[in-house]
């Protein structure tokens, strides 16, 4: 007789390998035509989405409390504007994600190639935010691409979701992540172990910035491809934190304008938060 303990695992495990089924199907240049183009990626627009998040990780990343040596992205997928202020305030940054198309996409960019987006523009606009000439891009590109030092394998859903010896000792001064663990994880008990599971690579006092979905129910992965999430509000977003060992310094939440909803999710929000690791 199976106990109910062993159910409740077995179920665990068929929904995360059901998930990973499901990413074999991920299209990196879809999904940046989706999500980094305008509407949503349109710097002429005070509203759109794209120069907020750029302008919430500028805020943190130089208000004066984070420091350190060592930067990772969670689930950096096949972008790049994650990192792109991140580069400036730490010595070496580590991008990580599941799929070897997206590590594949990441590391055409890093070795000078052009990969399937142009990251001029959020360069410029990064340029912008930190008080430099937008002329300033191509030197900021060479900085970022400097800073970088791997692009590795991850799995959220595992307790040590790196290989072991990826990171120093200590772990990372820095975590950031952007639109992974609820678009990874089955249900709010998957994403708060996912949570739970990053938090091991982060020192103790390190801060984590994560950016996510609020309201997303499906988003498109590709052509035809709908990738479940876990619907997120405020609230859930702040107990998962509270719940996983982070004490939350600031959250800021974007509501999409109408024209902002383009079909390629039912994303009603976005939120962003600073929290440090206790
Ligand atoms: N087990 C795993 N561990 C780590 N990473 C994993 C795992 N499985 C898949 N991955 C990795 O995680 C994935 C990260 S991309 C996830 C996309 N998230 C949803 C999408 C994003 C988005 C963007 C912008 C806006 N907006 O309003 O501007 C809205 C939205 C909402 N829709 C992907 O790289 C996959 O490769």
């Amino acid at each position: 007789m199976e106990k109910e303990s062993e159910k409740k695992t077995a179920d665990i495990d068929n929904g995360v390998v059901a998930m990973a089924v499901r990413y074999q199907g991920f299209d990196p240049a879809a999904y940046l035509q989706y999500n980094y183009t305008p509407p949503r990626a349109d710097f002429q627009r005070s509203d759109s989405i794209v120069p907020w998040k750029l302008s919430c990780l500028h805020k943190a990343f130089t208000e004066g409390d984070i420091d350190g040596d060592l930067l990772v992205d969670i689930g950096t997928g096949p972008t790049l504007y994650q990192v792109m202020s991140g580069c400036e305030v730490f010595r070496r940054v580590i991008l990580t994600d599941f799929l070897e198309v997206n590590r594949k996409e990441l590391k055409t960019w890093l070795g000078g190639g052009s990969g399937s987006l142009d990251w001029t523009p959020y360069l410029e606009y990064v340029c912008q935010l930190e008080g430099r000439s937008s002329s300033a891009a191509s030197d900021k590109a060479s900085r970022l691409r400097s800073a970088v030092t791997d692009v590795l394998p991850i799995d959220v859903h595992r307790q040590q979701p790196l290989a072991s010896g990826a990171l120093p000792p200590t772990g990372a001064d820095c975590l950031v992540s952007c639109f992974c663990l609820e678009s990874v994880s089955p249900d709010v008990a998957s994403f708060n172990r996912a949570l739970g599971n990053i938090s091991t690579l982060l020192r103790l006092g390190g801060h984590l910035l994560l950016i996510g979905a609020l309201g997303e129910s499906f988003y498109l992965g590709g052509p035809g491809l709908q990738i479940p999430v876990v619907p997120l509000d405020e609230a859930q977003v702040c107990n998962s934190l509270k719940a996983t060992g982070f004490a939350l310094v600031q959250l800021s939440v974007y509501t999409l304008p109408p024209d902002m909803r383009v079909g390629v999710d039912d994303v009603s929000g976005v939120f962003f938060a600073k929290a440090r690791k206790l």
